[in-house]
């Protein structure tokens, strides 16, 4: 069985059921309170002025409702969208075809954007400013350079790695925004919506919960809650109680903080250093992870709960670190004893 937090694989089984219980109006997409707000007012006023929206991009840990959000922008500006990810789209011809293939006021989502190859982000620059691209036909002296306009349309750009993209793409999109982890009581909210729609309620207790074991990640939340109902249904429990809930969590050796192994390795390296920061490439290396994951995917929710600090020298174990690991031989200073 794959872990059920781990939070980079991404199963058949989520996405299918992703499909099924993923909000297509603003009324069901939980948190992200700012991105929300301004998001409707330009949604609104481009709308007003009958105009494309300007290019948007999100970034931030995945599962934290990126995909989401480009469906519903979708929806709320009555557009088309034509979904894509960046390793789909191996050379510039392939974009051109993409993007001649475009309407007026349609969007085009590109996931995983950081992965675009130079020539083809080369193509995506004059796209996304001038509406144009230039396409070079033939080859040695006969090859021409013929100019194609584009209807104006809106670029959605999704990355979990922004540190990844380059300056010039990233200054070329008109917003971007950084999605933020979940409370627990968004993900509460998340689950319990969930539920309704799979047709076995939750109760409150319950809920809360799984959100709390969920690493502040929708996908995450949905994933325990579906585990967590077969254990309901088995049961022939109508409801999902609170009781159950817990019996199926430790059944399934769900840490109660939500951490996936490779934080647990992590939080455990840091914690092995005596108190002495250490270096990102040092921290990749012993986990066999590339430092753009170690920095984007992995460090992002622990800091933000606290169990990694980021100093001038290197990352180090707090103490919530060595509370979390159960250690308690260590000085204020984080050093044991
Ligand atoms: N704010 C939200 N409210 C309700 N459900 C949400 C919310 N955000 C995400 N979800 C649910 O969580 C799941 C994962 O979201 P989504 O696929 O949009 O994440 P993502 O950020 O695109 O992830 P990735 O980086 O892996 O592409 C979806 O099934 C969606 O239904
Ligand atoms: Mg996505």
């Amino acid at each position: 069985m794959d872990r059920v937090v781990d939070i980079e694989t991404f199963s058949l089984e989520d996405a299918s059921s992703e499909q099924t219980l993923r909000p297509d109006a603003w009324s069901e997409y939980i948190g992200q309170e700012q991105i929300k707000k301004n998001l409707s007012v330009f949604i609104e006023a481009s709308k007003k002025r009958d105009e494309a929206l300007d290019h948007v991009l999100f970034y931030g840990p995945p599962g934290l409702g990126k995909t989401t959000l480009a469906l519903i922008i979708a929806n709320e500006m009555n557009s088309n969208i034509k979904v894509t990810a960046a390793p789909m789209i191996e050379k510039s011809g392939d974009l051109a075809a993409i993007l001649t293939n475009l309407e007026e006021g349609d969007i085009l989502f590109i996931d995983e954007i950081h992965r675009l190859s130079p020539a083809v982000e080369e193509i995506l620059y004059s796209s996304m400013e001038d509406y144009r691209i230039d396409i070079i036909i033939g080859s040695g002296p006969a090859a021409q350079t013929v100019k194609i306009d584009l209807p104006r349309f809106t670029l959605i750009g999704a990355t979990t790695r922004a540190g990844m993209l380059s300056n010039p793409l990233r200054d070329r999109f008109g917003m971007s925004f950084r999605m933020n982890f979940y409370s627990h009581d968004e993900l509460a909210e998340i689950i319990k919506q969930a539920s309704a729609k799979l047709e076995r309620e939750i109760v409150h207790e319950a809920a809360l919960e799984i959100a709390k074991r969920s690493r502040g990640t929708p996908r995450i939340a949905l994933r325990l809650l579906r585990r967590v109902r077969d254990f309901a249904e088995v049961a022939d429990e109508e409801h999902i109680h609170h009781q159950r809930t817990q019996y199926a969590l430790d059944e399934l050796g769900i840490n109660s903080h939500g951490f996936d192994e490779m934080d647990l390795r992590l939080l455990k390296l840091l914690a092995s250093s005596n108190g002495r920061p250490m270096g990102l490439s040092t921290i990749a290396a012993a986990l066999s992870e590339d430092e753009g994951t170690v920095e984007d995917v992995l460090e992002p929710y622990l800091i933000a709960n606290g169990y990694l600090e980021r100093t001038a020298k290197g990352r180090r174990a707090t103490r919530a670190t060595y509370d979390v690991l159960n250690m308690n031989n260590i000085n204020e200073d984080g050093t044991l004893f």
